[in-house]
């Protein structure tokens, strides 16, 4: 059994596209997930977040449920194409109306919000107009919204994170091409980057300026360990350049000023295209990291790669249903590789489960011991990182309920609550109740 320390913070959470549906209700603008989606062939089944988990209309529900697992906080994003349904302009009142809705729901339950504020869905008319985040003028729109969204905001939430995982809707929306907009360009991929970093640097200055002395401002990255499938020079190369592309890429412009220097040697005249003075403005202090993991990758060279190198599955392990790895050590090494060699001053895990495949039993429970032993395993590891002096505030397990899983669709269920999409009932899972024991004892067994 081990104790959390004292001021230590639970959470969940869900993200706008995946849970809200009522995609076109009370004025919001269309989002290059659902151009997406539209897209035939690009999601599993066709499906799409119209409808999701109908959070928009059952955010009270939804919020007894976190309520009921005893959360401190709870993760969420705002959808811009709610509050600017063209990207920039006209504010939207029934957007902003929801989100007060949420809030102040959340401050009532004594729940502290913590907002991210783009979480890859993008107004489709940035994507129409200026070609989405492959024009630097997305950024400054980007800053413009946040803006909006923190001068009305600003003193009922405290806990602002700029962007999720600028790496992931980076590659796969632009390199790979399974996310929106689906382009498949890898030097627009790579020019995306920095666009996505530089809407971050904007953005940061404006949140402070529009938040009060309890105003918190950090950035989620994604990390995944990443180890080579030999140790031959090749292999070994291989795994330090997607190590670069996936983390390095994003947290050495933050929190040391500058693009890896191995990874701009590696793209030549591939690299981002930048403007005197970017630097200064991505490399602005932030006062948490959050930090997102799920699993391991085994990289192995490949003659032909040059922006992505393909990763091996490995035998004998457990896997989830998204096919990946259970590898709990991993989650140690990022926190403390995190506090060894970026310094940073805290860290938030805002997201860490599993899918696996869950189904409801006939007296209307969920079993799912495969999620709770993923969660304890990972906790265990979180606490060793804890107790060598890994700056983390708090634990956020992904996610709140079951949702919509991008191009996987509604296949996948993450959630600690079981969500019955024909009907939208909500059943606590096992792994529910275990989590909300973890809460209220603090400790994991
Ligand atoms: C390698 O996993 C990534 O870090 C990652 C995993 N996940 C994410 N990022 C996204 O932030 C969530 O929207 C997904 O629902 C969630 C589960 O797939």
């Amino acid at each position: 059994m081990v104790q959390f320390p004292e001021q230590f913070r639970w959470g969940t959470g869900t993200y706008s596209y995946q849970v809200e549906g009522a995609a076109h209700e009370d004025g919001r603008g269309e989002s290059i997930w659902d151009r997406f989606c539209a897209t035939p062939g690009t999601i599993v089944n066709n499906e799409s977040g119209l409808v999701a988990c109908d959070h928009y209309h059952r955010y009270a529900e939804d919020i007894a449920l976190l309520k009921q697992l005893g959360v401190q906080m709870y993760h969420f994003s705002i959808a811009w194409p709610r509050i600017m349904p063209t990207g920039r302009g006209p504010v939207n009142q029934l957007g902003l109306d929801f989100y007060d809705r949420l809030v102040d729901a959340l401050l009532e339950a004594g729940i502290e919000p913590f907002a991210t504020l783009y979480h890859w869905d993008l107004p489709q008319a940035l994507q129409d107009e200026l070609g989405g985040w492959a024009n630097r003028e997305t950024a400054y729109a980007f800053a413009e919204y946040v803006d909006v969204v923190t001068k009305h905001f600003g003193s009922r939430i405290h806990n602002w994170l700029t962007l999720n995982e600028p790496a992931v809707t980076a590659f796969e929306g632009h390199e790979i091409g399974i996310h929106a907009p689906g382009a498949r360009d890898v030097r627009l991929a790579w020019q995306t980057t920095h666009h996505f970093l530089l809407a971050h640097g904007l953005a940061v200055p404006i949140i402070r300026a529009n938040g009060d002395e309890k105003t918190r401002v950090g950035i989620t990255l994604n990390f995944t360990q990443l180890d080579p499938v030999s140790d031959t020079p090749e292999d070994v190369a291989a795994t330090r350049f997607m190590d670069g592309k996936m983390h390095r890429w994003f947290l050495d412009p933050i929190f040391r000023g500058a693009y890896p220097a191995d990874v701009v040697k590696h793209l030549g005249d591939y690299v981002p295209k930048t403007e005197t003075g970017d630097a200064e403005i991505i490399a602005r202090p932030l006062d948490f990291l959050g930090a997102n993991y799920y699993t391991r990758s085994v990289i192995k060279h490949d003659p032909t790669a040059f922006s992505e190198y393909p990763s091996v599955d490995v035998e004998g392990v457990e896997h989830t249903e998204m096919d990946w790895e259970v590898y709990p050590r991993g989650i140690y090494n990022m926190l403390t590789r995190l506090h060894r060699e970026y310094a940073v001053p805290r860290i938030y895990l805002v997201e860490n489960g599993a899918a696996f495949a869950d189904a409801v039993n006939p007296d209307d429970t969920v079993d799912d011991p495969r999620r709770i032993a993923y969660l304890r395993e990972h906790l265990l590891q979180v606490h060793t990182a804890i107790a060598e002096g890994v700056p983390l505030a708090g634990y956020s397990v992904w996610a709140l309920l079951d949702n919509f899983e991008w191009s996987e669709g509604y296949r996948m269920r993450f959630g600690i609550v079981y969500v019955d999409y024909p009907t939208q009932k909500r059943i606590m899972k096992a792994s529910g109740h275990w989590y909300q024991k973890v809460i209220a004892s603090n400790t994991v067994h």
